[in-house]
């Protein structure tokens, strides 16, 4: 099998010999690569393909018919091979890859949302590394060659950051001559301490041809030292879970005196605009300029421009933009094509899997309700010192098998719970004895007991995103319960939670800790549970709570595995009954936020 290394070094040179390169300082991209690189099969004849012919039997989340492969979709054969090799699982694209991986290698900007679970990350890597590696000549240097980094994704948190760079590895390590993951990939993100480290040193090294980073690294290093990054000449900008990291203001606000409140809230984005706003502004100047430019812009014009002919008001050479999130509300589209002047609106292609969807006969729902998957049971539990209740409402019905027929038995050593590393060290198990906890003894209490009782191998236990998972930890285990917290860098267990799973069964089942904060976008297949302590982004039900409530519980049932959630609040006896938002208890507030999602509460059966 060819190697993944030597798909991308062949289109490096082969880029290399046909441009005529001036200078660093006229950096170009290989646009015309991929058209000789993918022949019949390039990106806009596998866009007409799939009108003509789109999928029409799959769902979200599910593979597409066997009539659409990667190959049609114009990914390059040895990515394929590599993929196939790496995932064997994976044989098809799913309906929403079959749309977007078209787009993204026709150079398309691309506002893309679907199901948790429906294969966007990973089809975003894959679209990624099929892109032509980005080199230029250096006139000064004798027309050395310099390599580029070719795609920039931005992403909320570093456990995300690693576990597409997991993914990335497994590819890469598939073909044969494996190169080294840091001449493909990199993550750079900031340690516990808030440091650069290692990250920072591997890209002064070496350049990526994807670099994966949360925004608020890379933007220190932008301020810093910008030649690492490169931002202008990159060929695509992808934001991963863009509606966490883009703060916009919802024009619905019941709570509020609506406009004032309204505006207030702009001008406090304007003055304090988050670090993925900060840097889209830096990366998109020249196209804000133009957007500016276009809002007078006369008909005449307009109509030009749109035919393809030469304006006064053309979009300047710029990275391709894709935004991606299960849960795009209006109010980010709105300021995204509206006011952010980032996107090449004669160019952007809008990508929800809605178009074979359609075509299947689907009912298109509300925003809320498209996010949400059958497979998943709800649960709700009202704990108290006296006693742990299902929230009223909560209805019986066949338990989902924890195990799937013919799951097999995995070791302690492939859950990780055997390793001494995340281990809780002395000092903070002094202070933790010796300290108040913020977490309610009979709320830890619940999840240990719920986890000894139903969980078969893995399961989550998600904290707010304020609160201390080493300490969590630490009270799990005097609990006896087998918890780690989260970490994905940390190689070979990091990689056994990535592994593909689902129907094990585990001698000592582990509880995986985090919060609220690094959750977003994690896949951990064989993951049956997940147990939410708290309101997701309480106190108030709103778009923003539901939406965190989606994707929390988009973790488990992903690409038809069957899967639990389990919300453990407070139980304020007077509360269920109030009428009123500030009197009205979490268990309430919980089934609004089902209800709004368009699920019923199911009986955790542990309890009454
Ligand atoms: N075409 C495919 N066929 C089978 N499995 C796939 C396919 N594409 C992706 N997967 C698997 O599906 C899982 C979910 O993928 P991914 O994380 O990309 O979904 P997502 O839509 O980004 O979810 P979220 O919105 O929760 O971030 C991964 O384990 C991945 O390996």
């Amino acid at each position: 099998m060819q190697s993944f290394f030597s798909t991308l070094t062949q289109v490096s040179r082969r880029n290399v010999c046909r441009r005529q390169w001036v200078s660093l300082s006229h950096t170009r991209f290989l646009s015309d690569a991929s058209e000789a690189h993918y022949g019949a099969t390039s990106a806009g004849d596998a866009s007409k393909r799939l009108a003509r012919d789109p999928n029409p039997t799959a769902s979200a989340g599910r593979p597409a018919s066997p009539r659409v492969d990667f190959e049609n979709l114009g990914l390059h054969p040895p990515i394929v091979a590599s993929l196939r090799a790496a995932f064997p699982d994976v044989k098809y694209p799913t309906d929403v890859q079959s749309e977007f991986i078209p787009a993204i290698l026709g150079g398309k900007d691309v506002l893309l949302k679907d199901a948790t679970g429906s294969g966007k990350s990973f089809g975003l890597v894959l679209a990624l590394l099929n892109k032509p590696r980005l080199v230029s000549r250096d006139a000064h240097k004798n027309n050395e060659t310099q390599r580029h980094i070719t795609s920039l994704v931005l992403v909320p948190h570093r456990e995300l950051a690693f576990q597409l760079l997991h993914w990335i590895e497994r590819m890469v390590n598939a073909g044969e001559q494996a190169p080294p993951l840091s001449m493909i990939a990199q993550v750079l993100v900031r340690d516990d301490k808030m440091h650069l480290g290692q990250g920072l040193e591997t890209l002064r090294a070496e350049t990526p041809h994807v670099l994966i980073g949360t925004p608020q690294a890379i933007l220190d290093v932008y301020q810093h030292e910008p030649e690492l990054l490169q931002l202008r000449s990159l060929s695509s900008v992808v934001v991963d879970e863009v509606d966490y990291l883009i703060e916009t203001v919802s024009r619905k606000d019941p709570n509020k005196s609506f406009k004032r409140a309204t505006e207030k809230a702009k001008r406090k984005l304007l003055t304090h605009p988050g670090p993925t706003r900060q840097l889209l502004d830096v990366i998109y100047d020249s196209r804000k300029e133009v957007n500016e430019k276009r809002i007078d812009e006369p008909g005449m014009e307009i109509a030009k421009r749109r035919s393809g002919l030469s304006s006064a008001n053309s979009m300047p050479p710029s990275p391709q933009l894709v935004l991606s999130s299960a849960t795009l509300r209006t109010h980010l589209k709105n300021f995204v094509y509206d006011e952010s002047g980032w996107l090449d609106k004669d160019n952007v292609a809008k990508v929800s899997g809605r178009a074979t969807k359609a075509v299947e006969g689907e009912r298109v729902r509300g925003p809320e309700k498209e996010a949400v998957n059958a497979s998943i049971q709800h649960s709700v539990l009202l704990v108290s010192d006296e006693r742990v209740r299902n929230i009223p409402g909560a209805v019986t019905v066949e338990s989902l098998p924890s195990v799937p027929p013919g799951g097999e038995e995995v070791t302690s050593d492939e859950t990780g719970a055997g390793e001494s590393t995340n281990e809780v060290d002395a000092d903070l198990i002094q202070k933790y004895s010796t300290t108040p906890s913020v977490f309610t003894p009979c709320m830890m209490e619940t999840v240990a007991a719920a986890f000894a009782m139903d969980v078969p191998s893995i399961a989550l236990l998600v904290l707010p995103s304020s609160t201390p998972v080493k300490r969590a930890v630490w009270e799990l285990r005097e609990l006896g319960v087998n918890a780690h917290g989260l970490d994905l860098q940390d190689g070979k267990k990091g990689r056994s939670y990535l592994a593909s799973g689902g129907g094990a069964t585990s001698a000592n089942p582990v509880l995986l800790v985090s919060t609220l904060a690094t959750t977003r976008g994690l896949d951990l297949p064989a993951l049956s549970h997940v147990f939410l302590y708290g309101m997701p982004e309480g106190p108030r039900v709103n778009s923003r709570t539901v939406d965190a409530y989606l994707h929390i519980a988009g973790r488990v049932g992903r690409f038809g595995r069957g899967g639990k959630v389990v919300t453990l609040v407070e139980d304020r006896a007077s509360e269920i009954e109030s009428e009123s938002e500030e009197a009205e208890g979490a268990g309430a507030k919980m089934a609004r936020i089902l209800k709004t999602i368009g699920v019923g509460p199911v009986q955790f059966a542990a309890f009454e």
